[in-house]
């Protein structure tokens, strides 16, 4: 498979979750023909790779064990890469990484950027994959209370680097790095939206960004009904569409989503007005 680091921009990584609980699509494709079908679907949308996730973090999610997580994805990935198609897997978890890969996973998208599980960097580094390195500060239960920053952007600039610093002391190649926010992750809606307008300070780093705003709580808050009510997961697509496109302008290498076809159509009309890039 390609290097999807360096080879194409925007990269467009379609949502795949296997897993009963996932915020906005839990359950929906738990049955390996139902998660290969859809897998297939995305890609023939357009997806440049299909990210399969077993355990959930939304905030609040109990966690799964590594066999169970296992057992939900490997099926599927395996099943993608046979049809040609590339897989990242996202996980935290070193052995699910590895059974993954061994299984045709072609990308290491890991939401706790390394520090769930420090076997996870000789992993990566043995199977010379790209590693998503997102930004993270602990499991799902513990998300709410670590929502604290100084500025928000300089330290998940800061921790994002600590995190890179790690992968390329235990010989992980730079060029193997791509960096992503961790939007929601020990995130308000004030934070999230920072860390959108400000992408370029993290851009400064020097690594791919991979951005992942889709159908998250915030966007729904943004939308929320005359009485409050957020708008619901399925009403959030235009809005992950725009701030997508806005973050793919700002220079994200790549974007999260579920909606593959708006997005990659969306990303069409881009380059069809020139690829206009958001000047900081
Ligand atoms: N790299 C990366 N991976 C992720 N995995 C799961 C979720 C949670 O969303 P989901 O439940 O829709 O998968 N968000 C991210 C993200 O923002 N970035």
């Amino acid at each position: 498979m390609t290097d999807l680091v360096r080879a194409r921009f925007p990269v467009v990584m379609g949502v795949l979750n296997v897993t009963p609980d996932s915020f906005s699509d839990g359950g929906r494709y738990a049955d390996l023909r139902a998660a290969v079908g859809h897998g297939v679907r995305l890609r023939a949308e357009g997806a440049d790779l299909i990210d399969v996730g077993g355990e959930s973090t939304r905030p609040g999610a109990d966690r799964v064990d590594a066999e169970t997580e296992t057992a939900r994805v490997l099926p599927v990935i395996r099943e993608l890469a046979a049809a040609g198609i590339p897989v990242s897997i996202d996980t935290s978890r070193a052995r699910v990484a590895e059974a993954a890969l061994a299984g045709g996973a072609d990308v290491v998208n890991d939401v706790s950027g390394g520090l769930a599980d420090p076997d996870m960097a000789r992993v990566v580094r043995d199977a010379g994959c790209p590693w998503v390195l997102m930004h993270w500060r602990g499991h799902s239960r513990q998300m709410r209370d670590l929502a604290h920053y100084t500025d928000v952007v300089a330290d998940v600039r800061a921790e994002l680097g600590r995190r890179v610093d790690a992968a390329l002391a235990a010989g992980v190649a730079a060029e193997k790095i791509i960096i992503d926010p961790g939007l929601g992750f020990a995130k308000t809606a004030a934070h999230n939206w920072e860390l959108s307008a400000r992408l370029p300070e993290l851009l400064d780093l020097g690594f791919p960004l991979l951005f992942g705003a889709s159908r998250k709580s915030y966007l729904g808050s943004l939308l929320a009904g005359p009485d409050g009510s957020p708008r619901p997961t399925s009403g959030r697509e235009a809005a992950t569409i725009a701030t997508s496109l806005l973050a793919v302008a700002a220079g994200a290498w790549g974007v999260r989503v579920h909606d593959v076809r708006g997005t990659v159509d969306a990303l069409a009309v881009w380059r069809a007005t020139g690829s206009p890039r958001l000047v900081p």
